[in-house]
Order: structure tokens, then sequence, then C-alpha cells
């Protein structure tokens, strides 16, 4: 290579600052190693394909093409719904067929113009949607799905009924719009860029996290303030109103509109596509409908042979490509990068990480760092402006899980500002006892206040916003995610903007993403993990998943921050690190709780310590004491010296 060549090309120290600047503005980090970064080919050859009809000049070929189009629009809308939110409905083709009927009816019976049509139709759809969407919120993924085809049925039943205005089963004729079928063609080409760039704007924002965090249902998103209710009525309005502008589309390139072709089958298809395509992947919907609907239609000539080849490579697929065609070629890129497919995971699965990890992690807990850490702590507004607390009194608490008393009569205070210890043997109730004070678990008696206010009942959801975080013993991650999203789905409840600004990143809503975005980025760096940054989080080492969660709940702002054996499988530098932290958390008056086996660590950082065995109290104060009190010398015989 030449030696301008040489000087040309980024250094990979080059590459490393870019990114770190990139991070430090708040932006997402560019993921590693993903079939994504390939973003801008595939859009050149999806923009090649939309052109394509224009090459062709053919009015079957716009027919086509706009069908996939139409397709696509609703398959966009489904991998929201499905892809990441896991809600299965079978009655998406309904709704389709409520946006077709109404731009239909608005067209030939209210004499409206095709646009205003198209934007009611927009709007019912989405109304629809959330109607749809309604049981979801109380029923598992099954019932719900047996629900919207319940939904699917009715729809029809309606449009029999209202044979008047629908043409019942003689169908809705007389469905013209004022445009050639190329005009109409680049109309649904705009829709399907407004739907994917909506798309997009969705997965990256805290709507996205959250709703992945939801269909991961673990408490990841819990601990973190994940509105649940709003973020699924939000993505049922929004794929509903895809449906709803696709079905008056649909109308207007079929001119007239039946029942019969808004069967079930009609529904299962828009999940057909969206599973062949890869779901959870922006491309997923396009590449299915392309294969799912254009390739029968370009081989009726073969009659009969038709179905048998569809029917075929459907089975195949679901066969060889149970992550659909886009996640069959995530799985062949990684190979040829020579990475092992991270698409194992499943579903939804948005960022592929890097493997190979170096283990050797240089942490540093240099004063510098720790300085960085205070002030980033000490500038954390908490949620409500106020910086302290209050007392929090467990009183009284026990807990039993059939035969077993995990608590019995638990009573502890905790006064905001000061590190404190709970230890205990195993089984001695002491992740019960944070389970009872963050609400995963109710206490059969006593009771948790905070600051004088009734805690025990007030649902876990709610309490990042009161300033309380927790860890788990367990990282709780939503792995497929990349690290810097885990993180920034800490900082949930810290984003005021309205989901409307969220969505079209209008009014504040752009700042508040880059000013958290920077602060995630600080967290990361300070912990030792800001090179990791676009990894994919289950693809860090255990010790790392620990700082990991640990700066997730730093992203909530706690004043009240719970640890459950944090040191546990950390290296000796990363357990200085959250030493450092834990120091500087109590400086910065956040109270701490920490639950750890480490005892010598607890004896040096704990200004209280309260010991647990077989769910009682055996004793509670400064270590000093604590540590040799007979009970407790007994409950650690040989662990303490
Ligand atoms: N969800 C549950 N269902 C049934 N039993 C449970 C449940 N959670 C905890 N227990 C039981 O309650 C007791 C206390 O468990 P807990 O996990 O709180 O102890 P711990 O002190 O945190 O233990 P470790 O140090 O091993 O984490 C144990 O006997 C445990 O088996």
């Amino acid at each position: 290579m030449s030696e301008l060549m040489e000087r040309i090309r980024p250094t990979k120290g080059d590459k490393a600052s870019r990114s770190a600047a990139r991070l430090a503005s708040g932006r997402p980090p560019r993921l590693r190693d993903s079939l994504q970064r390939t973003w801008f080919w595939w859009a050149l050859l999806v923009a090649a394909g939309v052109v394509f009809p224009v090459l062709s000049d053919s009015t079957y070929i716009y027919f086509l093409a706009g069908g996939i189009g139409v397709y696509c629009l609703v398959g966009v809308g489904m991998n929201l719904l499905y892809g990441l939110g896991g809600q299965v409905s079978l009655g998406q083709g309904a709704i389709v067929a409520v946006g077709s009927y109404t731009a239909g009816i608005a067209l030939v019976h209210g004499e409206l113009d095709m646009w205003t049509a198209l934007v009611i139709a927009t709007v019912v759809g989405a109304v629809t949607g959330i109607l749809m969407g309604l049981p979801s919120l109380r029923l598992s993924t099954w019932y719900f799905a047996l629900t919207t085809l319940a939904f699917g049925e009715l729809v029809l039943g309606l449009v029999e009924y209202f044979s008047e205005y629908t043409g019942g089963t003689n169908g809705l004729v007389g469905i013209f719009v004022d445009l050639t079928s190329g005009e109409l063609y680049w109309v649904i080409v705009a829709a399907n860029v407004v739907g994917l760039a909506l798309y997009f704007t969705f997965v990256n924002s805290r709507l996205g996290r959250g709703l992945i965090a939801i269909k991961e249902g673990g408490e990841a998103g819990t601990v973190s303030g994940v509105r649940t209710i709003s973020i699924k009525v939000i993505v049922f309005a929004i794929s509903g109103a895809y449906a709803g502008a696709a079905g008056a589309l649909f109308a207007y390139e079929q001119q007239v509109i039946a029942p019969d072709q808004f069967t079930t089958n009609f529904s299962i298809f828009f999940i057909v596509i969206i599973v062949a395509g890869g779901y959870g992947r922006w491309l997923g919907p396009v590449i299915g409908a392309l294969a799912f609907f254009a390739v029968p239609e370009l081989l009726t000539d073969l009659n009969e042979w038709r179905m048998v080849i569809y029917g075929a490579a459907l089975l195949l697929f679901m066969a060889f490509a149970p992550n659909g065609i886009m996640g069959a070629l995530e799985a062949l890129w990684a190979r040829v990068r020579g990475r092992t497919p991270k698409d194992a995971a499943g579903p939804g699965s948005r960022s592929s990480g890097e493997a190979g990890y170096d283990e050797d992690l240089e942490v540093s807990a240099s004063a510098a760092k720790a300085e960085r850490l205070a002030s980033l702590l000490r500038s954390a507004e908490a949620p409500d402006g106020s910086t302290d607390i209050g007392r929090l009194t467990v009183d009284d608490v026990a807990v039993s899980f059939g035969g077993v008393k995990a608590l019995q009569g638990v009573s502890m205070t905790l006064d905001s500002g000061k590190i404190y210890g709970l230890v205990g043997p195993n089984g001695s109730g002491k992740t019960t006892l944070l389970n009872v004070i963050t609400g995963i678990y109710k206490p059969s008696t006593g009771s948790v206040h905070l600051h004088g206010e009734l805690l025990t009942g007030v649902a876990p959801s709610k309490l990042a916003a009161l300033g309380i975080a927790r860890t788990f013993q367990t990282p709780r991650l939503l792995k497929d995610l990349s690290v810097w999203e885990n993180v920034m789905l800490g900082g949930y409840t810290a984003e005021k903007s309205s989901s409307l600004e969220v969505l079209l990143r209008i009014g504040r809503a752009r700042k508040e993403s880059r000013r958290l975005g920077a602060r995630a980025y600080e967290l990361l760096d300070v912990l030792g993990l800001a090179e990791h940054a676009g990894t994919r989080a289950g693809d860090l080492p255990h010790g790392l998943q620990r700082m990991l969660e640990i700066a997730r709940a730093l992203m909530v702002q706690p004043r009240l921050l719970l640890l459950d054996e944090p040191a546990a499988g950390l290296s000796a530098d990363e357990l200085q690190v959250l030493d450092q932290l834990v120091r500087n958390l109590g400086g910065g008056g956040v109270t701490v709780l920490l639950v750890e086996h480490h005892i010598g660590w607890v004896r040096e950082l704990c200004e209280h310590v309260t010991v647990l065995d077989q769910g009682k109290v055996v004793t509670a104060g400064d270590p000093e004491t604590v540590f040799v009190d007979p009970r407790v010398r007994e409950t650690y015989l040989g662990v303490l010296g």
C-alpha cells in the first residue's frame, strides 16, 4: 500500500476517538458487525426496486408494485406490533378492510376527494387498531390472537349488515380516483417512506426500547419505569393507522372491494410476509411482501404448480430460515465475518454484536474518573426536583411462599444519603426484602413507607419516577439490544417530552434524547463500558453485564439505589470501580442498600448493617459492632476471622 494510502486510512485510534465523540454528543453508537451497517446498500437496492416499474412503464407492473407497496405498509405496522412488540394480531386484514370501506364509502357515497378519504381512513384505522388492541392489556398473547380473529369476523359481519353502504357480498363498486396507475404507485411509495421513517423514529426512541422491554417481559422495563399501557396503545394506533391507510390505497388500486378480499387468510398473509421476511428488521416486510406477493403473481403461467411451489417454499423457509430471509442473511453475514450469528437469541433482535471480546479489560478507577462520576451524580437532578428522598421505613414485614417463611417481622429504617448493608446466609430473605421494597412482592403483613407515604401496593413501574432504582442478583438486561440502548432504557422516566413529540422528533424530544444520550455515554465511560456501547448486551462477559445494569440503574437518577449482590463475579479491578462508585453515590446524597456476600467489603463500606437469618433480623447496627456479635459470628462461621 502506498504511503499516501496509509496516511489516508483512518487508524484504529482515529476510529475510536470518532466513535467516542459521536457518543459524547448523545448519538447512538454504530452497531458492531451488524448487517444493519450495510443499510446504505440495502436502501440503494430497495430504491432500485422502487424505480423499476417506471423503467418497465407497464400498467401491470405498476399494479403489481403498488400491491407490494400496500402489503408492505401493513407489514411495517405489523413489524412494530409483532416483530418488536410480540403481539400476534390475526385481525390486521380486518383493519385494512375498515380502511378500504371507509375510503370507498367516503368517495362513493360521501363524494369526498381521495386525499380527505385517505386521511379519514388512516384515523379510523388508528382508532380501530386501539379498539382491537384493548383486550391485549389483559390477555396473554394467544388469547389476544383469538380475539383479533373474532374481530375480523365481526368486521365482515358489519360489512354485510350495512350492505346499503358497503354493497354487501356484491362489493362496493365505483371507487375511482383521478390518478394514473403510475401516479397512484408513487403515492403508495410515499406512504411507505413516511411509514418507514416513523418506524425508525419509534424503534430508536424510548418507545421502541420500552416496547422491546415489554415483549421481553422481565423486570428490566418495570424497574426503569416503562409504561406498558401507553406504549401498547401507541403501537396499536400506529399499526392500525398503517393498515387503515393501506386499506384506502388498496381500494384506490382495486376500484372494487368485496368481503371475500378480506378473509382470515388475508390477515394471516401479513404474518407470513413479516415472519418470512424477517421480523423486527426494517427490511423484513419489504422482502417478505416481494417474495410472497410478487413471486407467486409472476408464476401465474405455471397454473396449478404455482401454489405448490409457493407452499413448498414457505415450508423450506420455516425449516431452514426460522428468522426469515433477513435473519438468514444476517447469519450468513456473521459467518462471512467469522462471527457467531447473534440471531439465535430470537426475534426482535435489532443489533448484532461483537464476539471475541477482549477479556483483559483495562478498568481504571483513577481519581479523575471518580471525580467525573461524582460530578455526574451531583448534576443528576432528581425526577421531582428535590435531592433528599427522605426516610424509608420497613415495618414488621412478613412474606411466605407456601410453607416457607421467607420474611418474618422484618423492620428496618434507611435514612437518606447513607450506605446500608444487608447480609445473611443463602436463603435468609435478602432478595425477598428488596422485592418487597420495590413492589415486586406484596407482603402478607407489614408495610413500607417512603418519606411518610405508603409504598406498599405501588406498582414497581412507578418507583423509577420516585427516584428508586435497583439491580438484580442475575442482571436483567435486554440482551439483544446494544449496551447503549440498555443504559438508555434507564432514562425512560427522565424523558419528559410527549410520545407525539418523540415520534415526530419535534419540540424538546430531540434535545432531550441527545442530553440523555450524552449522559449514557458518560456513565458507560466511567464504568469502563464506553468502547462496548455498540455491542449486544448479551455478549458482554458477566462482570460487565453487572456494570451495565448498574449504569442503567444510575440513568434513573436514583436517590435510593438497591444493589443485589453487585460484586458477585467481578474482577478485582471491577470491584475497585464499584467501590468508588458506591462511595461517590453515598457522598452525593444517594441512599444505597447493598445486599452482599462479600463481607469484607460490606464491613469497610457500609455505615450500617442489618443481618438476616431465616427471614428474621438477627441484629443491626454499625459494622464494627454487628460483626463481633456472637450470633452473627455463628451465622457466618468460618467467614469472619
Ligand atoms: N418466588 C419464590 N417462590 C418460592 N420460594 C421463594 C421465592 N423467592 C424466594 N423464595 C424462598 O424464600 C427464601 C428466601 O429467599 P431469598 O432469595 O430472599 O434469599 P436470599 O437471602 O436472597 O438468598 P441468596 O443469598 O441465596 O440470594 C428461600 O427459602 C427461597 O427459596
